[in-house]
């Protein structure tokens, strides 16, 4: 691991004096055009796609362009180390990939891919239930690295004890609840194009290998395909939860536990009083509630509500360096990253994962030096503006 990421620059230029330029753009802005015109148009509509016209997604990005940070100078930042502690784990960076499901509609490696890149760099991989590969095989491609389970809280109580026990026994420490998604929002740029990944046996791989959720069906999977995709839409997510089914998963999983898709202070202060150990602030990259607000505008309020109870992390925007300069500003103690890898993994697979960690983490380092610290530690409020501010 390079000792600064931020060295990846001159690797970059040294390489170029043998005419060899980056595979992929260095500004991970331009990754989601590159894919339109190279991949299918259902999978391009599915990723970049949002709820309603995409307002959320907008404000997403809106918010955190309309902070600006305000560099220190003269503060000695020739060491640096971007290491953070969370969950009671170190981190050699604030940054883990966010779950994202289906990924094979994206490139055939699919998970897997994704998942090596982020072991190679030491980021937390968290694993989509909705994944278009098992658990087991995910965790067969990452060797001992640091793997996180996200669950679709599944409407039958089995599916959910026997995930539980798979991700468990496949080596994944943290659980990582989705709460935003009790089902699937409006989202046009789908319903345009009538695709929908898992009407193509996508993202139910999980489920298809599971026994518990086999007792739910009349015939084996691959004696009635179809039936049993209709059984996945029907159980994969319950909107009857309520905060007391909490309980239910605190006695089934003895790791950490984070619920992603927090946006009020008071649901966070909710998600403490269950014995949580963490929240997500995202509105899932935009993909649920249009008009809902900014990720980055519920941070501040979510982080002063739980910031001394919870681990308070952040998704839905994230694209830049800077970006995860701004959400530590914020109150975020790490960043997922959603849909910039996921381009990275279509256009390059693998190696197109690691060219989008290793942009985003060198262009972080760079920051904080450049802005005057040293590492995550001291970034904080007093380093952001917001507008001209
Ligand atoms: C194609 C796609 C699939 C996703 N699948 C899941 C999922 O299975 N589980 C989940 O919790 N979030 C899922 N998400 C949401 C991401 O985890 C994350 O919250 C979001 O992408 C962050 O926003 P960003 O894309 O702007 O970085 C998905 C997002 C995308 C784009
Ligand atoms: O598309 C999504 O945003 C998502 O979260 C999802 C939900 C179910 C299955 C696969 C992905």
């Amino acid at each position: 691991m390079a000792e600064h990421w931020g060295d990846f620059q001159y690797e970059i230029y040294l390489n170029g004096m043998t005419g060899a330029v980056p595979r992929l753009p260095t500004d991970l802005t331009r990754l989601e055009e590159l894919t339109e015109g190279r991949l299918e148009p259902g999978p391009v509509g599915y990723v970049a796609g949002s709820a309603g016209d995409g307002s959320t997604a907008r404000a997403n990005r809106a918010a955190l362009e309309r902070r600006r940070i305000v560099p220190r100078m003269l503060r000695d930042v020739r060491e640096r180390d971007l290491s953070v502690e969370v969950l009671g784990r170190a981190l050699p960076a604030p940054l883990a990939l966010a779950p994202v499901g289906v990924l094979s509609i994206m490139h055939p490696e699919a998970e897997s891919a994704a998942a090596r890149a982020a072991a190679a760099h030491g980021v937390p991989y968290i694993l989509s239930s909705a994944s278009s590969t098992p658990i087991e095989q995910v965790a067969e491609a990452m060797g001992d690295a640091e793997r996180w389970f996200q669950l679709y809280w599944s409407r039958d109580r089995e599916v959910t004890r026997s995930f539980l026990g798979r991700a468990r026994a496949s080596g994944f420490t943290v659980l990582v609840v989705t709460l935003d998604t009790p089902m699937l929002a409006w989202r046009p740029r789908d319903l345009d194009q009538a695709y929908l990944p898992f009407l193509h046996g996508v993202g139910t791989a999980n489920y298809f290998t599971d026994p518990a959720f086999a007792a739910g069906l009349a015939k084996p999977v691959h004696e009635d395909p179809n039936a049993a995709v209709l059984h996945f839409v029907n159980l994969f997510a319950d909107p009857g939860k309520t905060w007391p089914d909490l309980a239910f998963l605190r006695e089934n999983w003895d790791g950490p536990i984070v619920l992603k898709g927090v946006l009020h202070p008071d649901d966070a202060r909710l998600a403490a009083d269950a014995g949580m150990d963490g929240v997500v602030v995202s509105n899932h990259g935009g993909r649920q509630v249009a008009g809902s607000v900014a990720a980055a505008d519920a941070l501040p309020r979510v982080a002063r509500a739980v910031g001394d109870r919870l681990s308070v992390l952040f998704d839905s925007g994230v694209r830049t360096g800077d970006d995860v300069f701004k959400a530590l500003a914020l109150g975020a103690r790490a960043v997922l990253l959603g849909r910039p890898y996921v381009y990275g993994l279509g256009l390059d697979g693998q190696s197109g994962v690691e060219h989008v960690i290793r942009c985003l983490l060198a262009e972080f380092d760079l920051t904080l030096a450049l802005c005057g610290h040293r590492g995550p530690s001291t970034v904080g409020p007093e380093d952001l503006v917001e507008d001209g501010g």
